[in-house]
């Protein structure tokens, strides 16, 4: 199964692939000829003692001719091996990285980010290594034995067949190999695997880990995979030591004496002493790849199971929801509508319960609730990062699921909490390589959100450097630059979740007037934490474990007394509020 998907890969390279193993049979001829000229040497010149001195240039000649020959072709034949081995292995990792871009929220929610860093890296690493290596050796090895087979046989017929006996038993060690060194592979790679798993959430969360002074236990837990992958390494490294080349080793010995037994020390052998030098040859020659294949083995074995690791994922199911139809709605009004949309992440408890409402163009909604309570499960349906399996949410009157991915994207804009920057500068950041952006309407944006005034005062203004995660802007900052994104595309309509906390008082106000700017004229979700930025919302919803539990403007929802009210109570304190409703009145 896994051999036969492998197989694939080799199909769109058959003609390179037949060209390498044209120049391989040569290569392999050459080599094997060898033997035979020193044959003719031994037998027709050193032993009846006729050094005919043309014969002898010829005889040398031709084998030195052919060491020259067997060398250039040799290397050529690797070349092409190696060439076609790279090429694979490039699209199979074209082919996995594809694939995970388009997996849904749903499977990254269950699987460890380092264990897919694994797979993507580490696994095809291992691929990588059957082809360049472990194909080229095997196909090389084989073609060499059938040769070295073809010279025994023409060599003494009799002393050949005797050497047919070796096959079953070698390909029965190879058997006894594999069966054992899978098991331990599958525990070696799933241990590798959690291995980075491990390191990558522990580099994510140095900082909290440092704060909290997490680190001995983290290199407990660390230390404990690295343990079990140690030993996982060690019982694969005895099986190798047993099976691989002691166990053919073995049986060269064994078959060494038995010819030499049966054919050489007799008195009156019917067997020339230089055909017994060419077999003895031969016969070390067909343990050299015998050796060679039984290393690659181990190789071979790592490999298929890392591919079967990289076909799993590559047949992962829970991709990103997908368009359906072919109506290609537009969204040019931004009339959103949430029908009766109820939701579960796993299929067992509802965190969203029949949650209706109409958000119509430029108007701003705004959802508010304890932790918990569902308002990101809102935005990620309206994001379409999850299915919606029950209930309806369409804009401007059509389905969500039926608009295309590029229409949801261009067309609303979200601003997330903790804002990502990607490695880059700050106008790659803004254009995120979107070429119908200008470079003025980069800065439009900039000043739209207004970023311009911090970015215009980094050393390098547009063009400074963004290091990983763009951990060297501050929170405030980094913010200020994802809104210009987003602004950038002018969306219709505008999904934030707001994160004004942990930023100074400057930012805080830049970012204020930045929001206010963005949402007019654009229907406008908001998640909003603080109840003071949200008053002149048109719509505010109240949620409650994941069901609305009351819905108004400001004032209204004041007036009730009811969740909303105490917990503007809590923000404001309670004197506040009170001249608040009185104001109201
Ligand atoms: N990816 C997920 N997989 C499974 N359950 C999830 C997932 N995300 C959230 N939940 C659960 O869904 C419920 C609602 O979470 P949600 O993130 O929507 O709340 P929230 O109101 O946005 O909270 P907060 O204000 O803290 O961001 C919670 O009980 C949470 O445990």
């Amino acid at each position: 199964m896994v051999g036969k998907r492998l197989f694939r890969y080799l199909i769109p390279h058959r003609k390179q692939l037949l060209a390498a193993f044209l120049l391989l049979l040569c290569a392999t001829a050459a080599d094997l000829t060898g033997p035979k000229l020193i044959q003719i040497f031994i037998d027709e010149h050193l032993t009846p003692r006729s050094f005919e001195k043309q014969e002898l240039i010829l005889l040398g000649g031709s084998y030195l001719v052919l060491l020259g020959l067997s060398a250039g072709l040799t290397y050529m034949q690797l070349v092409s091996f190696h060439k076609i081995a790279l090429k694979i292995i490039q699209q199979l990792r074209m082919d996995v990285f594809g694939k995970v871009q388009h997996l849904g929220l749903e499977f990254f929610d269950t699987t460890p980010v380092g264990s897919l860093v694994s797979r993507i890296t580490n696994d095809t690493e291992a691929v990588k290594d059957l082809f360049v290596s472990v194909l080229s050796t095997f196909v090389q090895n084989i073609v060499f034995l059938i040769g070295v087979f073809a010279a025994m046989f023409l060599l003494d017929v009799r002393l050949a067949m005797y050497c047919l006996v070796l096959l079953p038993l070698i390909l029965a060690l190879m058997q006894t190999y594999r069966y054992y060194s899978s098991k331990v592979y599958r525990v070696l790679r799933s241990k590798l695997s959690q291995l980075n798993a491990k390191l990558n959430e522990s580099l994510q969360g140095m900082n909290i880990i440092q704060a909290m002074g997490q680190e001995k236990r983290l290199r407990e837990e660390y230390g404990k995979i690295n343990r079990e992958h140690y030993q996982a390494g060690l019982q694969n490294i005895k099986l190798n030591g047993l099976l691989l080349r002691p166990a053919v080793d073995l049986i060269y010995v064994v078959t060494l004496i038995l010819v030499l037994y049966f054919f050489g020390i007799q008195p009156n052998s019917a067997v020339k002493i230089g055909v017994l030098y060419a077999f003895i040859n031969y016969l070390e020659r067909f343990f050299e790849p015998v050796n060679m294949m039984m290393m690659r083995l181990s190789q071979m074995q790592q490999a298929l199971v890392s591919a079967e690791r990289v076909f799993k994922l590559m047949d992962e199911d829970r991709l990103a929801p997908a368009q359906q139809g072919t109506d290609n709605p537009k969204i040019e009004r931004g009339l959103l509508e949430f029908k009766n949309v109820s939701f579960s992440y796993d299929g067992r408890g509802d965190v969203l319960k029949n949650i209706t409402f109409t958000a119509k163009p430029g108007q701003t909604v705004a959802l508010v609730g304890h932790t918990g309570s569902g308002k990101s499960s809102i935005i990620n349906l309206l994001m379409r990062f999850y299915p919606v399996e029950r209930g309806e949410i369409t804009i401007d009157g059509a389905p969500l699921q039926t608009y295309s991915e590029e229409e949801l994207r261009k067309k609303i804009g979200l601003v997330l909490q903790d804002s990502f920057l990607f490695v880059g500068d700050v106008k790659q950041n803004i254009r995120l390589h979107n070429q119908s952006i200008s470079d003025e309407e980069i800065v439009e944006a900039a000043k739209f959100v207004q970023a311009d005034s911090f970015i215009e005062k980094l050393p390098h203004g547009y063009h400074e450097p963004v290091g990983e995660r763009g951990a060297t802007f501050s929170s405030g900052q980094r913010q200020l630059v994802s809104f210009a994104r987003t602004m950038a595309l002018q969306p219709k309509i505008l999904v934030l979740d707001e994160a004004t906390a942990n930023v100074d008082t400057e930012t805080e106000e830049a970012i204020q007037t930045a929001l206010e700017n963005m949402r007019k004229g654009r229907t406008t979700i908001a998640i909003a934490h603080r109840l003071s930025t949200i008053q002149d919302a048109d719509l505010i919803l109240v949620l409650h474990r994941g069901e609305i539990v009351e819905r108004g403007t400001h004032q209204e929802l004041l007036a009730k007394e009811g969740l909303y009210y105490k917990m503007y109570l809590l923000q404001q304190g309670a004197v506040n509020v009170r001249e608040v409703k009185k104001g109201s009145k």
